[in-house]
């Protein structure tokens, strides 16, 4: 059996079961350091074989960096890695993967006119035949019971087969480490049931699995063992099943997550309306929309259910001005039509914002630096004379830093260079920051940590409190619950009657969410692709 390298005195190391079987992973005294911050600071790891081991830590603590360097995909400045006991050095994901490690990326990254089968082999070796991908496939869904038809191409497929199917890609050569990057951000609570199942039986195959995510309810349900960082140094090897969210956000954040502030607000009049709007798909893998009616009054929040690929972006497409196909009059503001206004006019003549699911390369260009980026949505820093003043511009994404907790080197630092919850808080303190009367968010609090997600949340009451009308388009109910006070639910691309938050349920939302209200076309009308689209 492999010797361990010793731990440092300060980590709490969990005994249990776990312990009983080899180290197949362990890092010791990883240091990576990037320009103005240490991402991590002396980092110890510890995984056996057949662990489902959860890393947990605020957004910017430094999780994604040190899988990269697991990954191979950075180089660590200090630290050293052992392999089934030895000493090794991950120079490039390549030799990653000869060792047996894989990696489930937080976004996918598959060719929608592809099939699943041809989707797979495209990121295999050349050595790798069709008939051997085939026969390797084959094993692979018998033994985790995958389930998924090879042949399909991939734009037919759900959110949650998907999923599947980049897992099924990392188990082609079956895996000693798997690592998984937030899988579950866009996953129905059924779809993370399945990959559950899933993640348990590659465990049990011997499988490693590093889990990272910010829900604390997954991460207690599925793994045995917990490693907490904070500011890029360990904090605890913690058993999750035996702690509290607050036990656990205390570890990770130094405090418990503030209270969300109850909501007691009276609408005003209607800013926001959308009538009899049914506008086909605007590109071969999109949704149509289907004769949408919504209202948001001022001063409300107001919540769009449903699995994504729904037609949700199709319809925030529409109301934001990037999309301006619909007649004049489906979309109204203050009762003027505003269907084919630019998001520019949008922006100057009715203060609409928006922040898009996209952070980088819609929200943001990746390559420019934060006070750059404000240019994107914010007229107002223009100096006299229409020069951009730049110190303008840098003060004011220093406010937005402050005010906002986003951790980043600076003004100055460029967008790629934010972990993704730390991206995700700077668009929306800089949407939120411009005063808006009308506030759209997709997935407001997508990859934030459970802090962050509260300050947000209370921002954005904050920002209703003071007379914005606010649509938020979420896949986590109980954030809609907290937040709105009407909910909508969307489905094949069709918009639900409207709901008051008082008088509904989580599971009467569920089982809208799969298209089953009165009026909204029947099963029996539905074909069987729709159908699959909503899983
Ligand atoms: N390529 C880079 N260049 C500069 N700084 C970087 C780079 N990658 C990461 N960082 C910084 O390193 C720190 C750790 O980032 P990392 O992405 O590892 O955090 P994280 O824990 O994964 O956060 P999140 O939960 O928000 O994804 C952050 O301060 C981030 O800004």
């Amino acid at each position: 059996m492999p010797t361990e390298p010793p731990l440092p005195d300060e980590t709490r190391e969990v005994q249990d079961l776990t312990s009983l079987q080899p180290v197949r992973l362990a890092l010791r005294g990883i240091t990576k350091r990037y320009p103005g911050v240490v991402a991590n600071d002396g980092i110890d790891l510890t995984v056996r074989r057949g662990e489902i081991h959860a890393i947990l830590g605020e957004n910017g603590a430094g999780k994604s960096t040190l899988m990269k360097i697991i990954y191979g995909a950075a180089a660590p400045d200090a630290g050293s890695i052992h392999f089934d006991g030895k000493p090794v050095a991950i120079g490039s994901p390549k030799q990653a993967r000869a060792l047996g490690i894989a990696m489930v990326f937080q976004h996918f990254s598959l060719f929608e006119s592809l099939t699943v089968a041809e989707n797979i082999w495209l990121g295999q070796d050349d050595a790798m035949t069709r008939e051997m991908l085939d026969v390797h496939l084959d094993e692979a869904q018998r033994t985790f019971g995958l389930g998924i038809d090879l042949q399909r191409p991939v734009h037919t497929l759900s959110v949650g087969e998907r999923q599947k199917v980049e897992i099924l890609r990392s188990l082609v050569t079956p895996p000693k480490v798997l690592i998984l990057d937030e899988p579950t951000s866009v996953l129905t609570p059924q779809a993370v049931q399945d990959l559950f199942e899933v993640l348990r039986r590659l465990a049990d195959s011997g499988c490693s699995i590093l889990y990272i995510s910010h829900k604390l309810h997954e991460i207690r349900a599925l793994c045995e063992r917990c490693t907490v960082i904070r500011q890029g140094k360990v904090q605890g090897v913690v058993d999750p099943r035996a702690e509290s969210d607050a036990s656990l956000a205390r570890l990770m954040i130094g405090a418990e997550p503030p209270k969300v502030p109850a909501n007691a607000r009276a609408p005003g009049s209607c800013v926001l309306q959308v009538h009899g709007l049914s506008l086909p798909r605007a590109h071969l893998f999109g949704v149509d929309l289907h004769a949408i009616d919504l209202s948001v009054h001022a001063g409300e929040i107001v919540g769009i259910a449903g699995i994504s690929g729904n037609g949700q972006n199709e319809l925030m497409q529409v109301l934001s001005g990037e999309d301006t196909r619909a007649p004049a009059d489906s979309v109204t503001i203050h009762g003027t039509p505003a269907a084919q206004l630019s998001p520019q006019q949008r922006r100057q003549r009715h203060r609409l914002h928006f922040v898009p699911e996209e952070r980088l390369g819609r929200a943001t260009v990746p390559s420019m630096s934060l006070a750059h980026n404000l240019l994107l949505t914010r007229a107002l820093t223009a100096g006299p004379l229409g020069w951009i003043s730049l110190a303008r511009l840098k003060r004011k994404a220093g406010e937005i830093l402050r005010q906002y907790n986003v951790k980043a080197a600076g003004s100055h630092a460029a967008a790629r260079s934010l972990s993704g919850g730390n991206l995700q808080k700077y668009i929306v303190g800089r949407e939120m920051d411009a005063a808006p009367q009308i506030l759209l968010l997709a997935q407001p609090t997508w990859g934030v940590d459970v802090g962050a997600a509260a300050q947000i949340r209370a921002q954005l009451l904050a920002l209703a409190q003071q007379g914005c009308a606010v649509l938020v388009v979420s896949e986590e109910i109980e954030e809609l619950f907290e937040l709105c006070d009407r909910l909508y639910v969307m489905a094949r691309g069709r918009l639900s009657p409207s709901l008051q938050r008082s008088q509904t349920s989580v599971e009467q939302v569920g089982v809208w969410m799969s298209g089953l209200w009165d009026g909204a076309g029947t099963p029996a009308n539905t074909s069987a692709e729709e159908m699959s689209s909503l899983v």
